[in-house]
């Protein structure tokens, strides 16, 4: 689902040249092709284990204090594992390995403490999952004023937390609140039976209500639902229903991800019956359809996947060339440094990424040692800089603004040139060239993280990702 729904054509109008546009994009790759989302570039899966703790340490002691950072704080459990998830999580009904893993955290942030430049604050914090309202309200408290006491917030800190609505309730959102959440993001995916029971997944509509109603007295003031296209059994009735019944919740922004179908990662996902998944067709169908209705509600599209109201910090940042990706999709965060703590997040600095081990049983050992938990990374040259700029202004503007690289890249900016004039021959009318900027049409916009990829210099060889489409 990537493209300007406002523009999106569905037949019979798609006519090109006696081509359907879908056969158009089809012809092109738009469902044969494995690319990754970008959500960094270089992308996870080229990670090297050469780098690790050493070069954490390195990229923390370098740290500018004048610069607030953001942190984000991975919480790997669930009561429920659905099916259909590509999220590193396990599944426990105890709450002992929950709190074990907090005091893990706050080990994690006892080492990280020494290593930060005096002054240092924290402009963000996200806590992800898996499921962070797995969390009794004590462990919320401990640990939110564990990492405070590390990073203080700035005084306008934002606070976002990831929240299954089965899985929270008033005591909960209390004390999140009271430690500063102000956003947050529910978790949706589909609100029909049938395709509930298809991804092992129950949530009644009144439940994800009553959950609404608690957040927004709570006083969070950008609320974001998470729904997913492509699940068995969705059809364009069921899933006009679905975000009928998001939009009465009145969410500011909305996250509508294509199903990525990787039982090869994510184990549980044989537990989806393939051949009740939509076609290829049908699919794309479904997210133009499900595009249209929230456009049709007032909402904006936001990238490749996204919707917000025009008020929403979201809106506003992709209105004013300011949205950036980062591992949880499309944001409005400008802070340059990203820190990952817990079990497999991912610390972004200036310098490189780096990767926390991903097993909990790995990375607890790392800290229980004494040691940072980084295991896996890149360092960032210039031109990884200059080809990760290139494709998140693809990611996110649909357009490639070539005389911005050049002001910021010089001469190393044409490295990419080849890769322009590549993407032109490969999609001809879909996309303009000149010499300032490349363009994705809206007819092209399906296609946006194919044409990504033509400037991605370390497409890996065998790792398998998700469709393009
Ligand atoms: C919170 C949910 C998800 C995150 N990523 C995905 C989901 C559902 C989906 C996803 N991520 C990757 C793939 C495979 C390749 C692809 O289709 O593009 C899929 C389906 C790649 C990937 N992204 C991250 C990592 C670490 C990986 C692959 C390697 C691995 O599994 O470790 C980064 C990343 N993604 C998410 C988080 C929270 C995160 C890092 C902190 C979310
Ligand atoms: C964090 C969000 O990631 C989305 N999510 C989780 N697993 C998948 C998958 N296999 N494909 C697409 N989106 C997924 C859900 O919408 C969840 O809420
Ligand atoms: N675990 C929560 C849910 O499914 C948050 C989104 S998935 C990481 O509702
Ligand atoms: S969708 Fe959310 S609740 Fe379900 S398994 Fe994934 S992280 Fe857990």
């Amino acid at each position: 689902m990537q493209f300007d729904p406002a523009q999106s054509q569905r037949a019979p109008e798609r006519q090109k040249g006696g081509m359907t546009q879908i056969d158009r994009l089809a012809a092109l790759g738009l469902f044969d092709s494995r690319v990754p989302r970008y959500t960094s570039y270089p992308t996870a899966p080229v990670f090297s284990s050469a780098v690790g703790a050493a070069e954490q340490v390195g990229h923390l002691d370098a740290l500018d204090p004048a610069v607030p950072v953001s942190v984000y704080l991975h919480i790997p459990f669930c009561e429920r594992l659905c099916w259909f998830c590509a999220c590193r999580t396990q599944g426990t009904r105890r709450p002992e390995p929950v709190e074990s893993y907090v005091e893990t955290l706050e080990a994690e942030l006892k080492l990280v403490a020494p290593h930060l430049p005096a002054g240092l604050q924290m402009g963000r914090l996200h806590w992800g999952g898996g499921t962070p309202t797995i969390l009794p309200p004590a462990l919320i408290h401990r640990l939110a004023q564990a990492v405070k006491a590390v990073f203080p917030p700035t005084p306008d800190w934002e606070f976002s937390v990831e929240i299954d609505p089965t899985l929270v309730d008033r005591d909960k959102i209390a004390a999140l609140a009271e430690e500063g959440m102000n956003r947050a993001s529910i978790g949706i995916q589909d609100f029909n039976p049938e395709v509930q029971a298809a991804i092992g997944r129950e949530q009644p509509y009144e439940v994800t209500r009553a959950c609404v109603e608690d957040l927004r007295e709570a006083g969070i003031t950008s609320l974001n639902a998470d729904l997913v296209y492509g699940l068995p059994y969705q059809d364009a009735a069921r899933l006009k229903d679905t975000v009928e019944k998001v939009l009465s919740l009145a969410p500011d922004r909305i996250a509508l991800f294509g199903y990525a179908h990787v039982p090869w990662m994510a184990k549980r996902q044989e537990l989806i019956d393939e051949s009740a998944l939509p076609g290829d067709a049908e699919r794309y169908d479904l997210a133009c359809a499900a595009a249209d209705q929230f456009r049709a509600a007032g909402y904006e599209t936001i990238g490749i996947d996204h919707f917000a109201l025009p008020e929403d910090g979201l809106a506003k940042a992709a209105k004013s060339g300011h949205l950036r990706r980062n591992f949880q999709g499309y944001t409005d965060d400008r802070c340059p440094t990203l820190i990952g703590l817990g079990a497999s997040s991912i610390s972004r600095f200036a310098g490189g990424y780096v990767q926390n081990a991903a097993a909990t049983p790995a990375y607890v050992e790392r800290i229980e040692k004494g040691q940072l938990a980084g295991a896996r990374g890149h360092e960032m040259s210039e031109e990884d800089h200059l080809r990760g700029r290139a494709i998140e202004m693809i990611m996110c503007d649909f357009r490639l603004d070539r005389a911005a690289l050049e002001r910021e890249f010089g001469d190393l900016s044409r490295s990419i040139d080849p890769d322009l004039v590549a993407v032109q021959a490969r999609f001809g009318d879909l996309v303009t060239l000149d010499g300032k900027a490349l363009e994705i049409r809206p007819e092209g916009r399906a296609l946006t993280r194919l044409i990504a990829s033509h400037f991605d210099a370390h497409k890996p060889e065998g790792a398998r990702y998700s469709r393009a489409s």
